[in-house]
């Protein structure tokens, strides 16, 4: 049986063909998986079924009727969900309340809701509580919650858009856990992934995009993550290596006793001291919503911490402004590239010169630049290799990658001293993914000192010369980049560490809390 059948689509955009002539048939209880290098134009079908954008040719069929969506709503109505890459929960309202919010007509707002609501989650095993508030729920919890309000709405398909991409090795099992749930129902799972293993050990079907058309399909039980990134990119599946060691003894950032607490006193960062030296990357692994992103804003500036030192090389530069920290060779690939990355709006050279408005080749003395800055663009462009018809495009008319890859070589040509990288290659097919890392190597061994931060445990471990696993704002212990596998470390950033982990002078209970395994000798003598 046939869930969905996406035939013939075409989709042009102002000097792109974004899908050309592309042929989807999802069978009914499966999970369909849909990869591609990044601009290949997966986003863009996914919003065609979602009712987001119209096809300029082709026909969708859905349940064996031909159906024309104009709005995502008629997309539901037909039994088609979409769970996007960025959450869009409410924080301050509960599960429930999220969950109902703009589907009182369903189920109402009070028992009959509530019921529903636990009836999916037992009958998924999704583990949802509705009263809870969503600002208290992990990410893993919170894309729970955006697929069971999918399925409260009566989604038949579910498409999932990049799920995997936040969780951990052992949350990413789990959601596995969830989709095989789905597909037991009858019901059908697209899933667009960068990530081939795990593509290969979800999918019951596999699509490939390439340049906006699709170019063939893969058996996952006869096909190697390698033979995948051969179809999709015409490359090799890359490894990252850390290769010989450039650390060097010359501190580059120190950071002293770093503090900083919520407004209700909660701590959020909580004693961070650590030293990054020229030449080495510091990774930092922890399950989102851990203090990342407190500690980010911290080394950039855009938040003060309440006590606590930050040195770049010699100099304090705890007090000092965004704008003068980048002046002075600190270079930052934000978490959040719509956010803090990116004027959406704005063309790619204009783009190329946020964040580094009084600097060269942006600015020439006390004026901008435009011509250099526009001529730069264009050499990130080619040297980045960010598809686009041009550099006068606006920055959200480029895909997901794309946009990432633009930011990154942004970041890079200023040649940074010290390079905040959170999640770098979020995103990122791994032929790009390949060539970022490449970067940033050559750049380390030229003296880069990097902080990196990345869900991406296999990029984490590859990439760093030092790990250590941040909970609940601490640093809670070291590991050894060239010995932990990613099963390990995720155990560790879970708050459950095993024995590769050295640990660090921490208070008594995390020390516990963090040693405490259910395999260890340890538990089995108490
Ligand atoms: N609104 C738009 N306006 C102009 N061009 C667009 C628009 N949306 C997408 N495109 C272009 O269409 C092509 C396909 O983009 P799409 O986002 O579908 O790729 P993708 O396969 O999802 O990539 P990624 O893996 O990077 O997310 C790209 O060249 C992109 O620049």
């Amino acid at each position: 049986m046939t869930a969905v059948e996406l035939a013939g689509i075409t989709k042009r955009f102002p000097g792109v063909v974004a899908n050309h002539d592309i042929h989807l048939t999802v069978r009914k209880g499966t999970v369909h998986a849909l990869v591609g290098e990044n601009g290949a134009g997966k986003s863009t079908l996914m919003k065609i079924l979602y009712g987001m954008q119209k096809p300029d040719e082709g026909t969708i069929t859905v349940h064996g009727e031909q159906v024309s969506f104009s709005s995502p709503a008629d997309a539901i109505a037909r039994g088609i969900g979409m769970v996007h890459q960025h959450f869009m929960l409410a924080d301050n309202l509960t599960v429930l309340e999220n969950v109902v919010l703009g589907s009182e007509k369903l189920h109402g707002i009070g028992g009959k809701a509530r019921r529903r609501i636990k009836e999916l989650s037992e009958r998924y095993g999704l583990e949802v509580r509705p009263d809870v508030l969503v600002e208290e729920l992990g990410v893993a919890a919170r894309q729970r919650v955006e697929i069971l309000k999918v399925l409260y709405r009566g989604a038949t398909t579910l498409i999932l858009d990049e799920p995997t991409a936040v969780l951990v090795p052992q949350e990413v099992d789990a959601l596995f856990d969830n989709l095989r749930e789905l597909k037991a129902e009858g019901l059908s799972v697209i899933f667009i992934s960068h990530k081939l293993g795990e593509v290969l050990s979800v999918a019951d079907d596999i699509t490939v995009i390439r340049r906006g058309t699709t170019v063939g399909t893969a058996v996952p039980s006869e096909t190697t993550p390698r033979q995948l990134a051969e179809l999709m990119v015409g490359s090799e599946l890359p490894t990252p290596e850390t290769a010989e060691s450039t650390v060097t003894d010359r501190p580059v950032i120190t950071v002293d006793k770093l503090r900083m607490a919520a407004p209700g006193g909660k701590p959020l960062l909580d004693d961070i001291t650590f030293t990054i030296h020229e030449g080495e990357v510091l990774g930092i692994a922890g399950v989102e919503g851990n203090g990342q992103t407190e500690l980010v804003d911290a080394l950039i500036g855009l938040r003060h911490a309440d006590s606590g030192v930050i040195r770049l090389a010699d100099e304090e530069i705890t007090a000092w402004p965004t704008r003068k920290r980048r002046e002075q060779g600190i270079g930052y690939i934000p978490e959040d590239r719509h956010r803090h990355g990116l004027l959406l709006e704005a063309p790619l050279w204009e783009n190329r010169i946020l964040g580094h408005v009084t600097e060269k080749p942006n600015a020439k003395g006390v004026w901008l630049d435009p011509k250099a800055a526009q001529e730069d663009t264009r050499r990130i462009v080619t040297e980045y290799d960010v598809r686009t018809p041009g550099i006068d495009v606006t920055a959200a008319s480029l895909s997901g990658g794309n946009q990432q890859k633009l930011i990154v070589g942004r970041e890079m040509s200023h040649k940074p001293r010290f390079l905040i990288a959170a999640h770098p290659t979020r995103g990122v097919d791994v032929g790009a993914q390949a060539a970022i890392w490449d970067h940033i190597r050559e750049a380390r061994r030229e003296g880069l000192a990097v902080l990196l931060i990345s869900a991406d445990l296999d990029e984490l471990i590859g990439l760093s010369d030092t790990l250590r696993v941040i909970y609940d704002g601490k640093l809670v212990a070291d590991a050894d980049p060239a010995t932990i596998t990613p099963e390990e470390l995720g155990t560790a950033m879970t708050g459950s560490a095993e024995g590769h982990l050295e640990h660090e002078e921490t208070p008594a209970e995390t020390q516990a809390d963090l040693s405490k395994s259910a395999e260890s000798p340890e538990d089995e003598a108490r």
